[in-house]
């Protein structure tokens, strides 16, 4: 059976897995960090790209490949297909002015209704307003928005590169564009009822007309890569996906599952065959990459708490786990309001992180490693409240994401869920969606890859945790 090939091209790294189209068993991997930052210039992908093909030894076993990446990205392109500036990332928060301008001008009920969203700084079409009222020189040479994968699918049939083949400044490489409604459902200016973009909603946040993607089918295709180093000439390139329909894919999940990813984001999503909106904007109505819907909250904050706090008390991250599994549930009284970033959900695009309840007594070493793990999971426990409330239904939360690899996480979240967690093997899910969708543009058959489980922890009853971080948001 030919090998495929799945990219995640997210906030921190570039991760490839190459894959067996038919069992999806992995064959090789290999992985390229990203710059630091809330904007980068898209070279920056496409070198961490070339460098992550490298680390995995090269594709040139492989028949097909699609890119998975961090969603909502605005990749401006003048008309002869240049990056016209860094593009501003999902966690970039200079638009909550401009998101906030775009609801005083439509209603978030009408604007949920049209997009199944209501934006915040994320979304791409916040940033548009962002650079026709910071960057109006910048805006108007954008002949074309793009998002990140869009972008990086482009380039990996040879176009917007300086000096490549079928450079866009022939003037027909702008329509070549294509992206997925998964990701499509993120710029705030894509309908899912009419599965096609809105255009008047992109010419009220950017100022004027822009050439805009092709929207693919699940299982249609972008074309075929040209050669690049690495990368053989004619793979064929799936229609790629926004992070999270990716990894709701690579866990080939349905309705009933629950996913929790805790990466740079921490997103809570589930499978629907109807599209959810929340006029109250805190769950996001998007698509997913089956051709469903994927109901979705995010933070700005959840792995990298771990980082800072495990940074500060000196430790690594399976240290901090066992410093915070020495701790009860709850900390001592300490709780971490982890919005280090700014914060999403709840949309506090200016606020700063708090630690509560320090005492002599209760200020140890373990008890912050555990205040830490509870505020990060508390803020996406009460996304999952939110999705719940949309009338979601849960059989089954599944823990994914880089953090999802402690133990320590995995324990304290049955805690503060006060539910089952399933872990499925650690793994990179969003590039293993990727890799199905490059099976399934190649086939014409969507792979069933059920992920292996590595471990379950049953529910366990500590109130007192949500109990404190609630009793801080009052
Ligand atoms: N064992 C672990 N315990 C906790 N956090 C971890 C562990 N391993 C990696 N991480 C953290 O996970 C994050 C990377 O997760 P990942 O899902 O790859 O992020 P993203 O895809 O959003 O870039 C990093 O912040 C890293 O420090
Ligand atoms: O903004 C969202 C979802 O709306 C984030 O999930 C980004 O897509 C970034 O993903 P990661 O880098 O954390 O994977």
């Amino acid at each position: 059976m030919p090998l495929v090939a799945g990219v995640d091209s997210s906030t921190q790294s570039c991760k490839i897995v190459v894959r067996d189209a038919e069992t999806g068993a992995v064959v090789r991997t290999g992985r390229a960090a990203h710059p630091e930052g809330t904007e980068v210039h898209p070279e920056a992908w496409w070198e961490a790209l070339l460098a992550a093909v490298a680390d995995a030894g090269g594709l040139d076993d492989v028949a097909a490949i699609s890119v998975g990446a961090q969603q909502h990205g605005m990749v401006a392109l003048d008309a002869a297909g240049a990056v016209i500036r860094p593009a501003l990332l999902w966690n970039d928060t200079r638009s909550a002015r401009a998101a906030a301008d775009l609801i005083a001008e439509f209603g978030a009920d009408e604007l949920a209704r049209r997009t199944g969203s209501v934006p915040v700084a994320s979304f791409t079409a916040t940033k548009l307003r962002w650079l026709r009222d910071a960057e109006p020189e910048n805006a108007a040479r954008v002949a074309a928005v793009a998002l990140p994968h869009d972008w990086l699918s482009w380039r990996l049939r040879g176009f917007g590169g300086a000096g490549s083949s079928g450079d866009a400044g022939s003037g027909d490489g702008l329509a070549e564009l294509a992206t997925d409604r998964s990701d499509a459902s993120g710029t705030g200016y894509w309908s899912p009822t009419s599965d096609d973009w809105d255009r008047d909603l992109l010419v009220a946040a950017l100022g004027h007309e822009a050439r805009l993607p092709r929207v693919l089918a699940p299982h249609g295709s972008a074309g075929v890569t040209a050669a690049h180093p690495g990368i053989p000439a004619g793979l064929v390139i799936g229609p790629g996906a926004g992070d999270n329909a990716g990894a709701a894919l690579g866990l080939d999940a349905r309705p009933g599952d629950v996913v929790v990813s805790l990466g740079t984001s921490g997103t809570v999503f589930a499978v629907t065959e109807t599209v959810v909106t929340d006029t109250a904007g805190t769950v996001a109505g998007f698509a997913d990459a089956s051709g469903a819907f994927l109901p979705l909250v995010a933070t700005l904050n959840a792995a990298r708490v771990l980082d800072a706090v495990a940074r500060v008390l000196g430790v690594d991250h399976a240290e901090l786990g066992r410093l915070a599994l020495t701790a009860e549930p709850g900390a001592g009284g300490l709780v971490l309001q982890p919005w280090f970033e700014g914060e999403r959900t709840p949309n506090l695009p200016d606020a700063t992180a708090s630690i509560f309840g320090l005492t002599l007594a209760a200020t140890t070493r373990e008890n912050l490693a555990r205040a830490a793990i509870e505020g990060m999971l508390c803020g996406l426990a009460e996304g999952l409240d939110a999705v719940l409330a949309q009338g979601v239904e849960a059989s089954r939360i599944l823990l994914i994401g880089g953090a999802a690899q402690s133990p320590a996480v995995a324990r304290i979240a049955a805690e503060v869920f006060g539910r089952q967690i399933v872990v499925p093997t650690p793994g990179e899910y969003v590039a293993a969606g990727a890799a199905a969708q490059a099976a399934w543009a190649l086939t014409g058959t969507r792979p069933s890859w059920s992920p292996e489980i590595a471990t379950t922890v049953e529910a366990a009853d500590a109130p007192v945790i949500r109990e404190q971080y609630a009793a801080q948001r009052r």
